[in-house]
C-alpha cells in the first residue's frame, strides 16, 4: 500500500514551448526529451518525494499551452496547491503573456493557490528577459520566482522540493488538512480542495524566490516515479 502524509497538485501552465514538459520530464524522469512534441490538452505525472521527513506525492499537471487547448486546460486550474508560471527568458512574447495568464488563474484557480514564475532555458545565450525584470514581475504579482534549465537540469529539482516544502509548511500551520489532499482522502479525490492559506507566508514576500525556504538536502530523495498519459484533446 503507499503511503505518504499528503498529495499536492502542481499545475504547470505558460505559452507554448517555453519548457514545460521539458521541467516535468525533467524532473520526474531525470531527462531532457528530444524532439518534444506539443501538449495535447493536458498530462500528469506523479512522483513521491521525501521532504523534511514526509512523504510526500507529487500530482504534476502539465497543460498545453496553444490556445486551442485553453478551455480543457483551464478546468484544471481550481483543484491546484500551487501553479507554475513558465516563460522563456529567450523569448519576450513568452513574457510579455504573463499578464495574460495571470488573468486565468485569477479567473480559474483558488485564490489561495501558491504562485511561482519560472524563467527556463537559462542555458541559452540568446537571453531576452533580464533576471531582474523577471524578478521584479514576481514581487509585483506576489509569486515566488525562479530561473531554471531543464536541458541542464538547473534549479529544476530545488523548483518542486521547495514547492513541496511551502506546501508542507502551509499545511501545517492550518492544523494539517485542510491545504492538502492527506492520505486519509486520497481515494476520494474530489477536485476541490480547500486551500488554507492564510497570504504567501513572509519569506515569499521577503525573498519573491524559492531561495531562503530552506532545502537543499533532499537532491537524493529516492522517488517513485510514475506516468499516466492523460492527453484529453484532440
Ligand atoms: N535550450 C533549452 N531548450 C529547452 C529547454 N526546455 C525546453 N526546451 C526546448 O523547448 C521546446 C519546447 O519544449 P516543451 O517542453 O515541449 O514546451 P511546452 O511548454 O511543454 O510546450 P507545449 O506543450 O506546446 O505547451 C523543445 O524544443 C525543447 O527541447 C531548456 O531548458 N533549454
Amino acid at each position: 500500500m503507499e503511503d505518504y502524509k499528503f498529495l499536492f497538485k502542481i499545475v504547470l501552465v505558460g505559452n507554448a514551448g517555453v519548457g514545460k514538459t521539458c521541467l516535468v520530464r525533467r524532473f520526474t524522469q531525470g531527462l531532457f526529451p528530444p524532439g518534444q512534441g506539443a501538449t495535447i490538452g493536458v498530462d500528469f505525472m506523479i512522483k513521491t518525494v521525501e521532504v523534511e521527513g514526509e512523504k510526500i506525492k507529487l500530482q504534476i499537471w502539465d497543460t498545453a499551452g496553444q490556445e486551442r487547448f485553453r478551455s480543457i486546460t483551464q478546468s484544471y486550474y481550481r483543484s491546484a496547491h500551487a501553479l507554475i508560471l513558465v516563460y522563456d527568458i529567450s523569448c519576450q512574447p513568452t513574457f510579455d503573456c504573463l499578464p495574460d495568464w495571470l488573468r486565468e488563474i485569477q479567473e480559474y484557480a483558488n485564490i489561495k493557490v501558491l504562485k511561482i514564475l519560472v524563467g527556463n532555458k537559462t542555458d541559452r545565450h540568446d537571453r531576452e528577459i533580464p533576471t531582474e525584470v523577471g524578478h521584479y514581475f514576481a514581487k509585483q504579482h506576489e509569486m515566488y520566482f525562479l530561473e531554471t534549465s531543464a536541458k541542464e537540469a538547473e534549479n529544476v529539482e530545488r523548483l518542486f522540493y521547495e514547492i513541496a516544502a511551502e506546501l508542507i509548511d502551509q499545511a501545517r500551520s492550518k492544523d494539517g488538512s485542510s491545504a492538502a489532499t492527506t492520505a486519509a482522502q486520497r481515494q476520494t479525490d474530489s477536485g476541490s480542495i480547500g486551500l488554507g492559506f492564510s497570504s504567501l507566508s513572509a519569506k515569499a514576500a521577503q525573498s519573491n524566490c524559492c531561495s531562503g525556504l530552506g532545502l537543499g538536502n533532499n537532491d537524493n530523495a529516492s522517488g517513485t516515479v510514475g506516468s499516466n498519459n492523460t492527453s484529453q484533446g484532440g
